[in-house]
């Protein structure tokens, strides 16, 4: 029995975006977004005069592919997608060999992935499993990005535990978590984003299959977000714009983002991902001014309060006539910017049905924040601790943590710096 040839590399979906052919506006607008998007740089500010619908379908497939190789991975400072898949699984081996193994045929058939491709081509053989499982066929790339982490766990069963970072240990548990043990930890995370809620899934599903003998699943989210005009800031499902500060973190990501310790990591950052449910029917009950006060921003403008637009600065001094801060001290933003701490959050809301035990929707936030140490996280969090008058309305639910490698260039395979590690 002839087995299929999975290393003969074939444009197999990239067809349809040549479809889409000369003279469609898609392509022009792939022009732009490839000229903006193509060195992973952060989104440009919406500009007061960019409005108008949003790109359609047929513009938003033929978008330009990111790169997947580079300085650093895609999918951090990357403009988020409209949907992640987002993947833990935990490790089988403690073979380091067969992880080399796994992460350069991951590094291959992520770069084939994110050009729109299927990781191989079909083979002629009709008695064997078909090597894609096809749900992609004829789909573009749809900016779909791979992203790659491992937990300390992962260090540790492969015996590299002297190559973790002195920041790198777990969590810690914080007021009124409520982690479940089935949603949390793992060993490797893979965060797929693309424009697409198929194509993401299917990259994923891929990834997955052809290492089945090495590892397992253990959690997964998917996720979405919704844009006016493809770069404006998505609504969370409270309603208010989420992610506003980012711009001023995407300014200084040297600082804030990337690792740069001459380890194994630089070039990289650490992922902390929270599942947490937002309990949409309380805060549904709250009045106008209440949600306002919750988070210290305007709602229909995403404007901190005091202020007039969504950028402007946050005056977290300010007070009113009576003497009473304008942003409220116990407020989510008030609290964050106090801490004085930046992250990149690229956070994805999430509505999985109804919770058997209460009856309500079983809906929330998929937090995901980028940063160059765990600790940024953690201080960002203790500071709205117990206090933050956001609490009422969420539980954390799930969380990991996990250090996402640097990027890999022709060459060269993910996670190649730990695995080839002098003492790997
Ligand atoms: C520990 C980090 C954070 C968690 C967990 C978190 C959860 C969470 N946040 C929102 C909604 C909003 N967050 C906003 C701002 C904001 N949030 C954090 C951190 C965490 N949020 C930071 C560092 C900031 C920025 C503060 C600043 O410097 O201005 C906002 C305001 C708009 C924005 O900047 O994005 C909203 C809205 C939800 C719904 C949520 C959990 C479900
Ligand atoms: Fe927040």
């Amino acid at each position: 029995m002839k087995s299929e040839d999975q290393s003969f590399p074939v444009p197999a979906r990239r067809h349809f975006l040549n479809q889409l052919g000369a003279g469609s506006v898609g392509l022009a607008v792939a022009g732009g977004l490839m000229a903006a998007c193509s060195d992973q740089s952060p989104p440009a500010a919406p500009s007061p005069a960019a409005t108008g619908p949003g790109p359609s379908a047929a513009e938003t497939a033929a978008a330009a592919p990111y790169a997947f190789d580079g300085e650093h991975q895609a999918g951090i400072v990357t403009p988020a997608q409209r949907h992640i898949y987002f993947l833990v699984l935990d490790l089988h081996t403690s073979d380091v060999q067969e992880m080399r193994d796994v992460f350069k045929r991951w590094t291959d058939y992520a770069r084939r992935l994110t050009r729109g491709d299927n990781i191989a081509a079909y083979g002629d053989n009709p008695h064997v499993p078909p090597v894609d499982t096809g749900e992609a066929d004829s789909l573009g790339a749809y900016q779909l990005t791979l992203t790659f982490g491992v937990s300390p766990s992962f260090l540790k069963k492969l015996g590299l535990q002297d190559q973790l970072p002195a920041d790198f240990v777990d969590l810690p548990a914080f007021p009124r978590d409520q982690i479940r043990p089935v949603l949390s930890g793992g060993d490797i995370c893979i965060q797929s984003c693309a424009n697409d809620p198929q194509v993401a899934f299917h990259a994923v599903r891929q990834l997955v299959r052809q290492a089945r003998s090495s590892v397992t699943m253990k959690w997964s989210q998917a996720g979405f977000n919704a844009f006016e005009r493809g770069e404006d800031t998505p609504r969370n499902l409270f309603g208010f714009r989420d992610g506003t500060a980012n711009q001023e973190t995407l300014k200084k990501a040297d600082e804030f983002i990337w690792v740069d310790t001459p380890n194994w990591l630089q070039g990289g950052s650490y992922l902390v991902a929270r599942k947490i449910q937002m309990h949409l029917e309380t805060w549904d009950r709250t009045s106008l001014k209440g949600q306002e006060d919750t988070f210290g921003r305007v709602r229909p403008s995403g404007a901190p309060l005091g202020a007039q637009a969504e950028f402007d600065a946050p005056d977290v001094q300010a007070r009113d006539a009576k003497g009473q801060y304008v942003i409220p001290e116990n407020s989510h933003m008030g609290l964050s910017k106090r801490s004085g701490i930046q992250l990149l959050r690229r956070s994805f809301s999430y509505a999985s049905g109804i919770d058997p035990v209460t009856g309500q929707f079983d809906a929330g936030l998929l937090f995901v924040s980028f940063q160059k140490s765990p600790g940024q996280f953690v201080g960002v969090q203790s500071a709205l601790g117990r206090i933050d008058r956001m609490n009422e309305y969420i539980t954390h639910i799930g969380s990991g943590l996990f250090a996402c490698f640097g990027g890999v260039r022709e060459g060269e395979y993910l996670g190649q710096a730990l695995l080839e590690s002098p003492r790997a």
